[in-house]
């Protein structure tokens, strides 16, 4: 669907918003739609089902903000046939769910809700969200909220909702308007069943509206969501044809060797001009260890960093979120270390800089962590690293047939790598635990290495093993199945990557582990001598066994010596025999007349030779 120029203005809409929406819109500072809105809102507002495809930062959460307010404002304070009025629906009912894949999307969207919910006339019934997502509250306080406040509007993560729904206080007769946000997510294999069985108990008779910047990759499964003849909205970038990035983002990849990608991004982040950066790591371990590394070794006070990941509870991940976001960019850098817990929706408009040290698993998934920046026409770059030796240069064109273009970049030299190394070392020697961290970061990273779903460009076999342990800061390599693909002519020995350590003195900080590892050890050590002295008494006891066994093999030796020593006797007379063939005596005619005569006489045979 196409939306002419110039008719962006609210007052085009082609839909009678309720003045009140309308006048919250425009006081947020918003005097035109986005071309998502344009094309959306009068569709979902009305009657119709969508599916909404639209670039990153294109602003579709108003885009199905505006209609679900639209309709509970129509339920609750427009008149019927009759004049009456609904008011607020009765206790234990809500009009509207609202579906999101995190926690942390699910709080933002709260927050675009309340922030047009604020201009709400105080002569209203007012409207009202409730968030239920995982640990915060248990889902019978969710239960007590719910009845006592009375929301009519839920939003949700699908495991949280579906626990509530089962509750027989919970009706769901009057749902007007399901969204699925992060759609393609939501339809993925780790949401999708909890997903169709909350539609499955909504009214068919409701809107459904699914909206992603990469809705395509639901594929068939956005027909398990009971939708009925939805329209299907896309909005690409404007200028380049096929851009499924957002005009105002530039996307740059550099190569790098592994071993150099940390230095690499510590020089990006001391030299770039930017507010604030969000820099993608693999793992939940992996941003965990860098966090602490950087703690300790990144001298520039100018960098403030945050930690972001899945292993946090909800608690810690919305308040470091909401640091995050809330940072007064002009005191210094702000970074956010993070996985893709935070790689789709996530709105922070000072973000201007994204950094993936390597590229996501799921290719969709890159799009939505560049899409992190250069949202809602705001200039913005991210910088993905990529290993030329393994390849991985294949990506750059595999991301251009998704309609994502990027541009070369040179990597910026890095003459502190070696000093960085050298401290880098010396931080993972102070204290056992950090290499073990390192070493779980490593592993860490080659499992999720092997789960890239474009494997025919990454490659398990020509991985630069040993740059990404160095990386990693590893002093040695753990020994895993994915080894057998580092070339023998490189493993080190023993798989140290720098001078031997000392394992049995290699000390944890906490005393309280180290104590407990020195006893393990000690333990160790005595089980070890207890091993080997089991190990020789076993030889003895073994020895003796096959000492007899040697006599028993002595007596069949003999047996065996006996045997070859008669069938020698044998041959020889057969050989003086055939010697004799001249006397025209035939051994066998002998034999066979002393067989006759064995057999009438029953003596041997031979004995008449
Ligand atoms: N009409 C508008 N005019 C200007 N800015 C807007 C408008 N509507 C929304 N925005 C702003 O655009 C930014 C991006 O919006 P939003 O988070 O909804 O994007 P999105 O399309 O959902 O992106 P993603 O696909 O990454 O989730 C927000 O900061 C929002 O405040």
């Amino acid at each position: 669907m196409n939306t002419k120029k110039g008719s962006l203005a609210w007052d085009n809409l082609k839909y009678d918003l309720q003045p009140w929406i309308k006048d919250g819109i425009t006081s947020l500072g918003f005097p035109t739609m986005t071309p998502v809105q344009a094309s959306t809102i009068p569709l979902l507002s009305g009657n119709k089902d969508v599916v909404v495809e639209a670039v990153t930062g294109s602003g579709k959460t108003l885009a199905f903000a505006i209609p679900v307010l639209q309709k509970v404002s129509e339920y609750m304070y427009n008149q019927d046939e009759d004049g009456e009025i609904n008011g607020p629906p009765k206790k234990g009912h809500m009009l509207s769910i609202i579906l999101s894949p995190t926690r942390e999307l699910a709080s933002q969207i709260q927050s675009v809700f309340k922030s047009v919910i604020d201009f709400l006339p105080e002569d209203k019934a007012p409207i009202k969200t409730q968030l239920l997502i995982g640990s915060i509250s248990n889902v019978r306080e969710d239960l007590a909220h719910f009845l006592e406040k009375r929301p009519q509007i839920l939003i949700a993560t699908p495991g949280r909702l579906l626990d509530f729904l089962s509750s027989q206080y919970v009706k769901t007769s009057l749902v007007e308007i399901a969204i699925l946000d992060e759609a393609d997510k939501l339809l993925d294999i780790s949401f999708k069943n909890d997903v169709v069985t909350i539609l499955k108990k909504l009214p068919k008779q409701r809107r459904t509206g699914l909206f992603s910047a990469t809705i395509s990759s639901a594929g068939d499964a956005i027909f398990n969501t009971g939708m009925n003849n939805p329209v299907k909205v896309s909005v690409k970038s404007k200028n380049i044809s096929n851009n499924a990035a957002p005009s105002s983002l530039l996307i740059s990849y550099m190569f790098t060797n592994p071993e150099l990608k940390i230095s690499i991004l510590l020089k990006l982040l001391s030299d770039y001009q930017y507010k604030k950066c969000i820099v993608y790591f693999p793992t939940c371990t992996s941003v965990k260890y860098f966090y602490s590394v950087f703690a300790k070794l990144v001298d520039d006070e100018n960098l403030n960093f945050f930690s972001l990941h899945g292993q946090l509870a909800s608690k810690p991940r919305l308040k470091t979120l909401q640091n995050f976001t809330e940072g007064d960019a002009t005191t210094g850098k702000f970074i956010l270390m993070t996985t893709d817990v935070a790689a789709r929706g996530i709105d922070i408009p000072d973000v201007d800089l994204v950094i993936q040290i390597d590229p996501p698993t799921d290719p969709d998934v890159f799009l939505h962590r560049c899409g992190r920046t250069g949202r809602a026409n705001k200039v913005g770059q991210a910088i993905v690293m990529l290993d030329a030796n393994n390849k991985e240069e294949n990506y750059v064109d595999f991301m251009e047939v998704k309609g994502v273009a990027m541009k070369e970049m040179d990597a910026p030299k890095t003459p502190q790598h070696e000093a960085f190394q050298s401290r880098f070392r010396k931080f993972q020697l102070h204290d056992r635990a950090r290499h073990e961290l390192a070493v779980k970061s490593y592993v860490g990273f080659v499992r999720y290495y092997s789960k890239h779903l474009a494997h025919s460009i990454f490659r398990m076999q020509s991985m630069d093993y040993l740059g990404i342990a160095k990386m990693y800061g590893l002093m040695r390599l753990p020994k895993m199945p994915e080894s057998k693909y580092i070339n023998n002519d490189l493993m080190p020995e023993d798989g140290w990557l720098g001078e031997p350590i000392d394992m049995d003195n290699y000390k944890y900080a906490n005393e309280e582990k180290e104590n407990s590892r020195i006893e393990n050890l000690e333990a160790t050590k005595l089980a070890m001598i207890n091993e080997a002295k089991k190990r020789k008494e076993l030889k003895v006891k073994n020895e003796a066994w096959s000492s007899k066994t040697e006599k028993r093999e002595t007596k069949g030796e003999r047996r065996e010596k006996m045997k070859r020593k008669r069938e020698a006797i044998e041959k020889k007379i057969m050989e003086e025999d055939s010697e004799e063939e001249d006397n025209m005596v035939d051994w066998k005619d002998i034999v066979k007349s002393n067989k006759k005569q064995k057999n009438s006489t029953g003596i041997l045979a031979f004995e008449g030779l």
